[in-house]
């Protein structure tokens, strides 16, 4: 099957105007994804979903904050030296000691962060702009004095004001050598426009890569991450099932597959989400909810008759994109919103066949059973509906013979 077979682009994206998309993937499951109150990943874990972020192409893993503890050092040492294609980051306050364990672990980049909002400033540090700019900066040289290539992270970005951001992005890009600037809507402020906004001014000003990193807290973070990337924004950070501080990350599967339908950009291989999905969620202990785009486990289910009739003949009228395409599996569920052309569909592809007369009887019986029941019904019941169904057919049969003899 031929890509454009698996799924429907947005042609509306051919009457908007935007900046093509020169993007790359920072996916920060290990790091931010771990954040998640309740989760500790194994160092197993933590190699066996870099591994397959790896495999996936997604072109930077940040692995972990080796200050955190000896564990998380060591594991993201041993992630940074299995020869990955991916380059792996990790994160690092504005301290030399972070950029020490950041040395130690032979990542390929550090992301040393600040915050420069009057919030973070007054309440966390309780220091001055300058103080912290200050920090970063010698940070910033010690890293790149020891031959680490840096990220200047600003936390908390979207509630610093624009011109503060310009001014120290500026400073730090004419002073040092960092390969991105990177901005944080730490505490998931932003929606689209503002999001656009705020990335096109900086790109105007800045000749260094942007990084974007959004939360979830008004559920706009793949929004967000896709608006940041139409204005520029280089490095799109995500983590798979969307886990993260409080209400989570941009997601991983949401974001590259996005990126295909609507950008064409097709270098991801999909077909690992749902796999991956499933490893972060067993080794996170949190199962995405049943909604959950892409990954969720309605994403490729449905019920309704008028929708199956029509997935029977052709799958892509009521899905954006096959299952195969995220490897994952449609699944056809019989309920009271089933109709007689999608019973016969399910019924057939179980290699049962039933004549017109049974089929009726079998659907009334089908909208009983799940009212009174207020679900689906399962594969089993359904057989022994179409058990009764055919008895009753006997019977019937039986009756109206002894009533012509
Ligand atoms: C938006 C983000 O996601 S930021 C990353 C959040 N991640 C984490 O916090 C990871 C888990 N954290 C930890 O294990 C610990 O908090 C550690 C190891 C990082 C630090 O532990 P501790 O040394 O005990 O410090 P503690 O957590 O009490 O306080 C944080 C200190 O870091 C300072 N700090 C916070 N961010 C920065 C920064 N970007 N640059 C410099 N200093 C910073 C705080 O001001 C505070 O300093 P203080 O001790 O002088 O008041
Ligand atoms: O911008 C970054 O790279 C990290 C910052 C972060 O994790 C946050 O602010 O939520």
């Amino acid at each position: 099957m031929s890509e454009s077979e698996q799924y429907s682009r947005n042609k509306l994206m051919d009457f908007i105007e935007y900046r093509p998309l020169d993007i790359e993937i920072c996916d920060v499951t290990l790091r931010d994804g771990e954040q998640t109150p309740g989760v500790v990943f194994t160092k197993e874990q933590k190699l066996a979903m870099a591994n397959e972020l790896d495999s996936m192409g997604i072109e930077v893993i940040e692995a972990g904050f080796p200050v955190v503890s000896a564990n998380e050092k060591e594991t993201v040492k041993e992630i940074a030296n299995q020869g990955f294609n991916s380059r792996i980051c990790c994160l690092s306050r504005a301290v030399k000691g972070d950029v020490d364990a950041a040395l130690e672990c032979d990542v390929d980049i550090v992301s040393i962060f600040i915050a420069m909002s009057d919030m973070h400033l007054k309440y966390k540090y309780h220091r001055s702009l300058e103080e912290m700019l200050g920090c970063a900066k010698e940070t910033i040289e010690y890293a790149t004095d020891h031959g680490l290539k840096v990220r200047f992270a600003a936390e908390d970005a979207s509630r610093t004001p624009i011109d503060r951001l310009k001014q120290a992005f500026k400073e730090v890009e004419n002073e040092y050598k960092v390969q991105y600037v990177s901005l944080a809507d730490t505490i998931g402020i932003l929606n689209p426009t503002t999001t656009h906004y705020l990335v096109s001014e900086i790109f105007k000003e800045v000749n260094t890569s942007i990084c974007i990193h959004c939360h979830d807290d008004l559920g706009m973070a793949t929004a967000n991450t896709l608006a940041a990337a139409e204005a520029g924004a280089k490095q799109l950070h995500t983590t798979v099932n969307a886990i993260g501080e409080r209400a989570g990350n941009a997601s991983l599967e949401e974001v590259i597959v996005a990126l295909r339908v609507q950008y064409g950009i097709d270098r991801y291989d999909t077909t690992k989400l749902t796999a991956l999905s499933k490893m972060v969620s067993e080794y996170s202990g949190i199962t995405p909810s049943v909604n959950k785009a892409v990954v969720g486990q309605n994403a490729f289910t449905h019920e309704s008759g008028i929708h199956v009739a029509a997935i029977l003949e052709e799958p892509r009228t009521y899905e954006l994109f096959l299952p195969e395409m995220v490897g994952g599996k449609r699944n056809l569920v019989v309920g009271k919103h089933t109709g007689t052309k999608a019973l016969k569909g399910i019924i057939n592809s179980i290699g049962l066949c039933l004549e017109r007369e049974e089929l009726c009887a079998l659907i009334d019986k089908v909208k009983v059973c799940t009212e009174e029941r207020h679900k689906s019904i399962s594969r089993d019941q359904l057989e022994r509906l179409i058990t009764q169904v055919r008895q009753e057919k006997k019977t019937n049969e039986k009756g109206e013979e002894k009533f012509s003899i």
